[in-house]
């Protein structure tokens, strides 16, 4: 049972709500019953951000249950179970070897089983599979329930371009935030210092401080000594950032592996940075310019994404190797997913319905070297030819 029905259900037994501090130092009213948290998805990025999460669930019993269910899409690694390696050895030795999870981290690859009960629910997934996964929530789960997405990429269909978390809340019915940050899965899970932004607007039916997920319950939820997270409204600008910096990363990667050095490098990004922004303003006016300079989840996240992301990776080692996007994908990452590549078709679908994509010419360049096999090299020129074409009209 969520949080909230047992709250209506005891609410004639309440004597009032007291004051608490989180581990992160916020003051925060004590909920009636604490917050049951479930992950979906446990890659590189699903498992760091459970372990981060049981982290504080242990440390805050007065607002969250401690055990946190991690939904597995179960697979044998060397002829056993993942979920049970996890649950025994408290490692996700395929997608996050090498990092000792927290105990009260339950491993779970029972979908509905892991989201009974819960009153929040993270995303984390590769955005392929939501679709898939969202359609066998259907029914499972309350709209009462909240939700962060920490995907990265669009929906693309009859209703358009859409945000993920518009899409869980139009599918679930629940509220849904976004989180994003320059978080290289692998230096978090280290507990090396980094920061991240979490997203989130107050639904019309909040039900008040303590009885709902607001801006201090998420804080208390993902902050730690090493992974400091500022809250803001803007989930639009943290979404698109964070799903466009992975289209620019794999262009970083092919002047990389061309061999053009950091001018080339920064002149993606530059270029990179531009379009994002404009995309956000041309699509979704209600994001924020602000977001993509100030937050960890704009020019930050570009910034290390391109530095050291799977999708530069990737964009490399397909410049180096002359192999394509999948393949390099496949060689490179264990499983693990490029999410530049399925996203840069995503923008190029949405840009060629509404005839943009002149406007646009990294992300068409991008589109146009994975999909179409266009080389490299011309990257530079389709940059200019394309943005000639768009100042033209
Ligand atoms: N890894 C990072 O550094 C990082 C950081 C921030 C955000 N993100 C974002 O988080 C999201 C999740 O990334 P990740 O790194 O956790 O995943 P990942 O790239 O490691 O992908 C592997 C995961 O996909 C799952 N999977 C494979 N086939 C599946 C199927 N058919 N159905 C459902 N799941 C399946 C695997 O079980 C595994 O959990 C992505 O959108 C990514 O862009 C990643
Ligand atoms: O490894 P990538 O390229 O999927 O990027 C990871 C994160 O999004 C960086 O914050």
């Amino acid at each position: 049972m969520a949080a909230v029905d047992r709250l209506h259900q005891t609410s004639s037994h309440l004597t009032g709500s007291a004051l608490s501090r989180s581990s992160s130092g916020t003051a925060l009213k004590l909920s009636v019953h604490p917050f049951k948290v479930t992950v979906i998805g446990s890659g590189n990025w699903g498992t760091t951000i459970a372990k981060v999460i049981a982290e504080n669930t242990c440390l805050n019993p007065q607002l969250f249950v401690k055990d946190v269910q991690m939904w597995v899409f179960e697979e044998k690694v060397d002829g056993k179970k993942l979920t049970e390696i996890i649950n025994t050895k408290h490692e996700n030795v395929k997608y996050l070897p090498g990092i000792t999870l927290p105990g009260n981290l339950v491993a779970n690859p029972d979908l509905i089983d892991s989201v009974r009960g819960a009153d929040i629910i993270v995303f984390n997934i590769p955005h392929q599979f939501l679709p898939r996964i969202v359609k066998q929530l259907k029914g499972h789960v309350q709209p009462s329930v909240r939700a962060i997405s920490c995907l990265k990429g669009f929906e693309v269909g009859p209703n358009g371009v859409q945000l993920l978390s518009a899409y869980i809340t139009q599918e679930l019915g629940m509220e849904c935030g976004a989180l994003s940050g320059a978080n290289l899965a692998p230096e978090v899970a280290k507990e090396n210092w980094s920061e991240t932004t979490v997203a989130y607007q107050l639904p019309s039916d909040f039900r008040g401080e303590g009885k709902d997920v607001d801006h201090k319950l998420l804080k208390a939820l993902f902050h730690r000594p090493y992974f400091h997270v500022n809250v803001i409204e803007d989930v639009a600008g943290v979404s698109i950032a964070g799903a466009l910096k992975n289209v620019v990363a794999l262009g970083c990667g092919f002047v990389e592996g061309l061999g053009w050095g950091n001018n080339a490098a920064a002149a993606i990004q530059r270029v990179g940075l531009g379009e994002i922004i404009k995309f956000g303003q041309v699509f979704f006016p209600e994001s924020k310019v602000e977001t993509y300079y100030k937050e960890s989840a704009g020019v930050a996240d570009l910034i290390t994404t391109c530095s050291g992301g799977r999708n530069v990776r990737v964009g490399k080692y397909m410049a180096t190797s002359g192999k394509n996007a999948l393949d390099s994908e496949k060689e490179l990452l264990n499983g693990q997913s490029a999410q530049g590549i399925i996203t840069c078709k995503e923008v190029h679908e949405w840009l060629s319905s509404c005839k943009k994509t002149n406007e646009f010419p990294l992300f068409e360049a991008v589109y146009q070297i994975v999909y179409n096999g266009v080389p490299m090299v011309r990257l530079p020129d389709m940059i200019e030819e394309l943005g000639c074409i768009a100042e033209e009209k």
